[in-house]
C-alpha cells in the first residue's frame, strides 16, 4: 500500500464506555447448541471397511452422519466460520476459546468419514497425511473426504501433506504391521528388494549406499533406539546384524548408524531432501489443492526456496504454505535461514530424537518455538505428545506435563501422530490436547503472565513496519483495556499473523475474503478465521460484521472490540452497538 500519511494516521475512536461484563456471550435460548461432548460420544465407532475409499478413491459418509450435522454450512452465507469454532465460541464465551491449534495425523484409525467428522467436531484444525504411509488412492480419498466435510458440514479443516523425504529407512515389512526383534537374534538388513513376504528376519533398506557405508562394529538404531543392532558381517548387499536391544520394528522405520558414539551421516548428506517420489507426491498435493506441504529432513533454506518457486509456478495464486520440518542435525545448523525461508516450522521430535541426544530435545524445542515467533512463522510441536494413548484411554502425567509445556511456550499448534493415525483412542487423545490447552491458556491469562518478549523487527518495507507496530500496539491495548476481541480485516492474512505473534489475551477474529487464506490461518495461535467479503470502507465493514455476528449470537451489544485492517492501517476501539 502507498505510504501516505493520511492512511497511516491512527484512528482512536473510543465511542462508548466499556460495559461491565465478563466477555462470555450467553447463548440465545433459541439457538441450537452443538455440544462437542455429545457429538464425541455419538461418534465412537472405529474405521470399518466401508469407510475406506471406494474404488474411485471417495470416502462415503453414511446418511445418518449427514443428517445429524448442523445446517450452518451453506457456502452462500455472508459470513462463514467453521461450526466447531462457533460451538467453542458459544460454549466457552470468546475470552475462553482455545488459542492453541490442533493438527491430527489421519491414518487407518481415522480415515472413515465418521471418524474424520468426529475429529473435526473435536477441534482438529489441520488434518495431516503422511506420504510415508498409504498409497495415492488412499491419500486422495482422505483429502477429498476432508474437503467434503468442510463443504457439506461447515468445517474449515486445512490439509497438510507431509513428504516422505529420503533419509534412510526400512521397507514396509511386506505388509506386516510390525516385527519383533529379540536380544541375540541375527537379522539381515539388505539393499536388495524382496517379494512380499520377505525372508524371515530380513529387512529391506531404501538407501543404495547402505551396505558400502556401514562398517563392522557400527551400531544400527531403529527409530532412534526403539531397537538396536550391531553390524557383525557384510556380505555384498546384505549386512548381518546382532540385536543388542530388543524392540518393535515398525514399517518404514527410520534407520541411523553410529560409530564411536557419533551418528554417521556423511552419506545422508548426499541424499536429496526432496526425492523423486516426493516430487510426484508434491505434484499430487498441488493438484489436490492441499493447504500446507511439510518438508521432511530439510537441510537448508535452498530446498525451501526451490519448492516455493515450484509451487508458485504451478498452483494458481501459489497459495500452498511450506512448512519446514526441523528433525535433522543439518536443519539445526541452518535453523534461522530455514525458518526465514519457510511459511512455518514443525519441531519434529521423533526423528530429531534419533539424531541428537534426547536430553537436548526440550531446549531445542523451546529455541525453535521462540525463533518462529520472532520471525512471525507458525510453529507446530510434534511427536509422542500422548504416545501412551495409542494403547490406553488416559495419558500419563508426564505426557500431560509435556503438552502443557508446549502450550506454555505458546506454540501455535500441537500435533497428534500415531495417537490419531493408528491408535485406539484418537478422539480421546484430541480431547486431552483440547482440555489441556484450554486449562493452561486460562491459567496463563489469570496469572497475567504476559511475558515481556521483545519482538524483533520482521518487516521488509516501511508499510509493513507500520502494520507491525499497529499490531504490537493493538495487542498491548487489548490487554490493558481488557477488550473482548480484536477484529482484523486482512486480504492476505499477514496482518492477522502479525497480531497472532503478539499473543494477546483476547481472541483475534480474522476476516478474510479468501477461503484458502482462511484455511491457512487455522494453524496460527489465537486466530478465529472468518470468510467475509469486505470493502475498503471500514465503517461499513464493521457495521456489517457486527450485525452478522450479533445475528449468529457470537457477539453482543456492549462487547468491547479493537478493529484493525490492512487496507486502512488504523486502530479503532469501540463497543459493539
Ligand atoms: N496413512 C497411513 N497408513 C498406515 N499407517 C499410518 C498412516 N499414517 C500414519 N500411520 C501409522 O502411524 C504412525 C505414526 O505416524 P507418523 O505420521 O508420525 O509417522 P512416522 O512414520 O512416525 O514418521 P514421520 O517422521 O514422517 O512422522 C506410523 O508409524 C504408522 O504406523
Ligand atoms: C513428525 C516427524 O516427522 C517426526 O517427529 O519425526
Ligand atoms: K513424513
Ligand atoms: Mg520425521
Amino acid at each position: 500500500m502507498a505510504a501516505s500519511t493520511a492512511a497511516h494516521s491512527l484512528l482512536l475512536h473510543l465511542t462508548a464506555p466499556r460495559k461491565p461484563t465478563t466477555g462470555a456471550t450467553p447463548l440465545p435460548p433459541s439457538t441450537l447448541r452443538l455440544s462437542t461432548r455429545h457429538r464425541l460420544s455419538r461418534l465412537t465407532t472405529n474405521c470399518s471397511n466401508s469407510d475406506f475409499p471406494n474404488p474411485n478413491g471417495i470416502l462415503v459418509a453414511p446418511p445418518s452422519a449427514a443428517a445429524a450435522t448442523s445446517s450452518s454450512s451453506s457456502s452462500s452465507s455472508p459470513i462463514e466460520v467453521d461450526v466447531a469454532t462457533e460451538a467453542d465460541l458459544r460454549e466457552n464465551g470468546f475470552r475462553s476459546t482455545r488459542r492453541t491449534k490442533l493438527v491430527c495425523t489421519v491414518g487407518p484409525a481415522t480415515c472413515g468419514a465418521d471418524e474424520l467428522e468426529a475429529l473435526a467436531v473435536g477441534g482438529m484444525n489441520v488434518a495431516r497425511v503422511n506420504m510415508c504411509h498409504g498409497d495415492r488412492e488412499w491419500h486422495r480419498g482422505v483429502i477429498r473426504a476432508v474437503r467434503r466435510l468442510n463443504e457439506e458440514k461447515g468445517f474449515a479443516v486445512a490439509v497438510m501433506m507431509d513428504t516422505e523425504g529420503s533419509e534412510i529407512h526400512m521397507g514396509d515389512l511386506g505388509g506386516a504391521a510390525a516385527a519383533k526383534a529379540e536380544d541375540g537374534e541375527i537379522w539381515t538388513f539388505s539393499v536388495r528388494s524382496f517379494e512380499a513376504p520377505p525372508p524371515e528376519r530380513t529387512i529391506h533398506v531404501n538407501y543404495e549406499g547402505f551396505a558400502e557405508d556401514v562398517r563392522v562394529g557400527d551400531d544400527l538404531l531403529v527409530d532412534g533406539g526403539m531397537a538396536r543392532f550391531e553390524v557383525i558381517e557384510k556380505l555384498g548387499p546384505d549386512v548381518k546384524c546382532l540385536c543388542t536391544d530388543p524392540g518393535l520394528l515398525l514399517p518404514r522405520a527410520n534407520l541411523t548408524f553410529w560409530r564411536d558414539g557419533s551418528i554417521v551421516r556423511e552419506r545422508n548428506a548426499m541424499l536429496p531432501t526432496i526425492s523423486s517420489k516426493d516430487w510426484l507426491d508434491i505434484d499430487f498435493g498441488i493438484s489436490e489443492g492441499v493447504d500446507f506441504i511439510a518438508v521432511s529432513f530439510v537441510k537448508s533454506a535452498e530446498v525451501i526456496n526451490h519448492l516455493k518457486s515450484y509451487i508458485a509456478a504451478r498452483s494458481r495464486g501459489g497459495d500452498i504454505a511450506v512448512i519446514a520440518k526441523i528433525e535433522s542435525i543439518d536443519s539445526l545448523k541452518n535453523l534461522e535461514e530455514i525458518i526465514r525461508a519457510s511459511d512455518g516450522a514443525m519441531v519434529a521430535r521423533g526423528d530429531m530424537g534419533a539424531q541428537i541426544p534426547l536430553e537436548q530435545v526440550p531446549s531445542i524445542q523451546q529455541k525453535i518455538v521462540k525463533l518462529c515467533r520472532q520471525l512471525n512463522k507458525p510453529v507446530i510441536v510434534a511427536s509422542q505428545l500422548l504416545e501412551s494413548m495409542i494403547e490406553y484411554p488416559t495419558p500419563t502425567r508426564a505426557e500431560v506435563a509435556d503438552v502443557s509445556e508446549a502450550v506454555r511456550q505458546r506454540a501455535d499448534a500441537l500435533m497428534l501422530s500415531g495417537e490419531s493415525a493408528m491408535g485406539r483412542y484418537p478422539e480421546k487423545a484430541l480431547s486431552v490436547l483440547r482440555s489441556v490447552s484450554l486449562r493452561i491458556e486460562k491459567w496463563w491469562r489469570e496469572e497475567k503472565r504476559h511475558e515481556e518478549l521483545e519482538l524483533q523487527d520482521v518487516s521488509s518495507s516501511f508499510s509493513d513496519k507500520i502494520s507491525e507496530e499497529i499490531c504490537i500496539s493493538a495487542a498491548k491495548m487489548a490487554n490493558k483495556l481488557e477488550v473482548d476481541a480484536v477484529f482484523v480485516y486482512t486480504k492476505s492474512g499477514h496482518m492477522a499473523s502479525l497480531l497472532s505473534r503478539c499473543r494477546p489475551d483476547c481472541p483475534i477474529f480474522a476476516f478474510t475474503n479468501s477461503t484458502s487464506v482462511r484455511r491457512r490461518l487455522n494453524l496460527q495461535w489465537g486466530l478465529i478465521p472468518f470468510r467475509l467479503s469486505f470493502s475498503d470502507d471500514m465503517e461499513s465493514n464493521l457495521n456489517r460484521t457486527f450485525s452478522l455476528l450479533k445475528a449468529r449470537g457470537m457477539i453482543q451489544s456492549g462487547d468491547l472490540v479493537i478493529a484493525l485492517s490492512d487496507m486502512l492501517q488504523s486502530i479503532q476501539v469501540m463497543n459493539v452497538p
